[in-house]
């Protein structure tokens, strides 16, 4: 092997069956990176072809930049979000919004960012129309929602081949299909592939090995923590545990995560066995900067659902595919859950990992995490 030799050989693309799945996850993480940059991408669906900005990143110049590109720029908002403006009660796909006077930063701001909803009127508005969540404007909404955004867009469709070189030096929109976008989050997690493994001993588990698992766009790994020698022919002692920075490392006591990520690493530990995924899945899949969000929406009054629905995002934006592939690659195929949320129990199932036993994974409340606890019982259906 000579010095600069990769350590793993790249595999050439003809023989890589992940080939194809890496270069369409490649082409949404471009997208994904343009649009947190404040740029243009255009997306083309079976419905025609737009130029879109996200709603949080758009700048003065990007929207000039794109409302002369076509006749009618709209801000394409969530079903969710349009309901709690009282723009479409009760809608049930995005939504397309026409202002009435240009586009600017401040009136966009006012409809995608509900932090700002105690702020005045909203901006005059001349039409709201119903659109296909799976069209190119609602594929826009779901890059915004991967890149962390708030999920909110502004599009302008484009009529013929592209836009208009006005500007022979200005560099294109990069280009993505609509498909794409709405293929990615299943896309990388069949894609996940064991990347590195290692033995870390824990106060309390002291076999412990950690193994991450990244999909083939080199992007954000899942961890498996896999305490003792489990027996993948037995029902395996299992937690997945979503992500959460304030509660797993600063001790936030605005949820039980801190609590149940050591209570359950306490629970295998004591059966002698077991595996814990941490998933990379921060704020009910929503990211971190759009919790926080949450947060201060919570503290303006909403509880935990109801601020997820202010932002536009559903309830729960997580998706379990990640955890059953990983469950797969371990040998795993049966567990006994330690979890509160019958969702999780039915998505595994739903992706072929049988469920024998939910094992209730329940903490003390605190005054600052009961009313997060009794809203989760009374709404989201968690058994306590
Ligand atoms: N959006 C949002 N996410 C939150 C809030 N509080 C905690 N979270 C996130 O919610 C997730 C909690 O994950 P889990 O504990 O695995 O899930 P759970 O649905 O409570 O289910 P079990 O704990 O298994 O019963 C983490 O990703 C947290 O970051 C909140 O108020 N809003
Ligand atoms: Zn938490």
């Amino acid at each position: 092997m000579t010095d600069n030799a990769p350590c793993v050989p790249f595999a050439s693309a003809a023989a890589d069956p992940l080939a194809d799945t890496g270069r369409l996850l490649a082409r949404v993480d471009r997208g994904l990176a343009e649009l947190r940059l404040g740029a243009a991408v255009t997306i083309t669906g079976d419905d025609g072809r737009l130029m879109a900005l996200a709603a949080e990143s758009a700048s003065a110049q990007t929207l000039a930049d794109l409302a002369a590109l076509g006749p009618s720029p709209r801000v394409i908002l969530t079903g969710r979000r349009a309901s709690v403006l009282g723009l479409a009660p009760a809608a049930t796909t995005p939504v397309a919004v026409t202002l009435k006077g240009g586009l600017d930063v401040g009136a966009i701001c006012r409809l995608a960012d509900p932090c700002l909803d105690l702020d005045g009127p909203l901006p005059a508005i001349a039409a709201v129309d119903p659109i296909a969540g799976d069209g190119s404007a609602g594929a826009a909404v779901v890059l915004a929602k991967l890149a962390r955004l708030l999920p909110a867009a502004v599009v302008v469709a484009l009529e013929g081949a592209g836009p208009p070189a006005t500007d022979p030096a200005a560099p294109l929109a990069f280009a993505l299909a609509a498909t794409d976008i709405l293929r990615y989050q299943t896309a990388a997690a069949r894609s996940l592939r064991k990347v590195s493994e290692a033995r870390v001993p824990l106060a309390g588990a002291e076999h412990t090995r950690i193994l991450a698992f990244r999909p083939s766009d080199g992007g954000t790994e899942h961890l498996a923590i896999i305490v003792g020698e489990p027996d993948s022919l037995q029902p395996v002692l299992t937690r997945l545990h979503s992500e959460c920075f304030t509660g797993d490392l600063l001790g936030s006591l605005r949820c039980d995560c801190g609590d149940q990520l050591r209570g359950a690493l306490d629970a295998i530990a004591a059966e002698g066995s077991g595996v814990l995924l941490y998933l990379a899945q921060e704020g009910r899949g929503i990211g971190l900067v759009n919790k926080l969000r949450a947060y201060q929406l919570q503290d303006q009054g909403f509880d935990t659902l109801d601020a997820n629905g202010q932002l536009g995002f559903d309830d729960d934006e997580r998706i379990y595919l990640p955890a059953a592939e990983i469950l797969r690659q371990l040998g795993i195929s049966r567990v006994r859950l330690l979890t509160n949320n019958p969702l999780k129990v039915e998505a595994l199932g739903r992706h072929a990992i049988t469920v024998v036993e939910r094992v209730p994974h329940i903490y003390e409340p605190n005054p600052y995490n009961l009313r997060y606890l009794q809203t989760k019982a009374r709404r989201s259906g968690h058994l306590f």
